[in-house]
């Protein structure tokens, strides 16, 4: 049972700013995802929340108490890595108990809390292996079980699936979404995959150049983006986006006209996600455009068009067939559409 408190965190080093004013409050229980590109910060918050680094300024507050002054292994926090860190001459079943003996849990408790941990990722069969007998998955749970042993009142997970090929990554990604649900710890989880983050997470935070861009649930996140950065992070295909000019409520860019928009007169970006365009037959539609590309996903066809300048993806349906070059049109409808300042790339309101 923890909750998280981080006020006003800040972390730098000589003048360069790694985190700045990083501010929120982490419920108890809730599974929380830092996504942003490489270099925004994640790690150095969640190696704050650790105790691995300092805080320059601000205050970090685990389970109601300042923890800043606090060793890591006072703070009850459990880490997984992306490197699992396991101890190569150990078996599974030692690795696993290793953080029980650190921090001298009674002996008559180990081999449960062992067998218990290592039932929870599916590993009783492995336990006498050594770590360079197991897949890189098979490794991946016994960081995690080694983590779960400790039954502490934090988990902190350092992109942990970033090291598993494409199929583990699912796998295991379900695994932890699986654990989270049944071992209720609050979790700080970094990647800098979108999709990680949408799938496992309460709420996101994303992040840029150590500034915390939005707060909310993959939902909010992607049907409400605050900013150009967070819409064309989330999402893919990202979305669209396109310059253009708002004049009495009609977008026009290039190639490119919408009426029936709200917001003020002035220079504006829109957005559209390719899922929300719709292809019209022959010419009826907004926009005309060649198409550059043609992907097909098994479930959909994803095609990517050359609308005046830019390129533009539009989701058509499975049996969609054409060519590279054939004309297509399609619909932006006003209600899917997203406006953004064009200065400062942040959401106007009204949509
Ligand atoms: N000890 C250090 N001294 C100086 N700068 C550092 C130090 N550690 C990290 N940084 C810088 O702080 C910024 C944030 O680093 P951080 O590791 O938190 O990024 P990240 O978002 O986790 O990136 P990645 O996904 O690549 O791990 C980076 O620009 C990094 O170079």
């Amino acid at each position: 049972m923890a909750e998280i408190q981080l006020r006003n965190i800040n972390k730098r080093w000589g003048s360069f700013v790694g985190v700045d004013n990083f501010d929120l409050t982490i419920a108890d229980q809730e599974f929380l995802v830092l996504l942003g590109p490489s270099g925004c910060g994640k790690t150095t918050t969640m190696r704050m929340i650790a105790g691995l680094e300092d805080a320059t300024e601000g205050e970090i507050i685990i389970d109601g108490k300042v923890v800043n002054d606090l060793d890591p292994k006072d703070r009850d926090v459990a880490m997984v890595f992306q490197s699992y860190g396991l101890y190569p001459n150990m078996n599974v079943y030692d690795n696993i108990r290793f953080p029980l003996k650190v921090r001298k849990v009674p002996e008559n408790e180990h081999d449960e809390r062992v067998r218990r941990a290592s039932a929870m990722v599916e590993l009783d069969e492995f336990l006498h292996r050594k770590p360079a007998e197991l897949s890189g998955g098979q490794r991946q749970r016994v960081a995690l079980a080694r983590a779960i042993v400790r039954e502490p009142n934090v988990f902190l997970m350092d992109e942990p699936l970033s090291n598993l090929d494409a199929k583990l990554r699912v796998s295991t990604r379900a695994q932890i979404k699986n654990l989270s649900h049944e071992l209720k710890v609050t979790t700080v989880y970094v990647t800098h995959d979108q999709i990680e983050a949408m799938t496992l997470a309460d709420r996101v935070v994303v992040m840029k150049q150590g500034k915390v861009q939005q707060v909310g649930t993959p939902t909010d996140i992607y049907d409400h983006p605050a900013n150009t950065f967070v819409a064309s992070f989330i999402g893919s295909p990202a979305m669209n986006l396109m310059d253009g000019t708002l004049s009495g409520g009609t977008f026009s860019g290039d190639k490119v006209s919408i009426a029936g928009l709200p917001g003020a007169d002035g220079p504006v970006t829109l957005g559209f996600r390719a899922e929300d365009a719709t292809l019209a037959e022959g010419s009826a539609g907004q926009i005309m455009a060649p198409i550059y590309t043609i992907e097909l996903l098994g479930d959909a066809t994803m095609l990517t068009v050359r609308a005046g300048g830019q390129l533009v993806s539009v989701k058509a349906h499975k049996e969609f067939r054409a060519k590279i070059g054939d004309m297509i049109s399609f619909n932006v409808p006003v209600a899917i559409c997203h406006l953004f300042d064009k200065e400062s790339g942040t959401r106007i309101d009204a949509t």
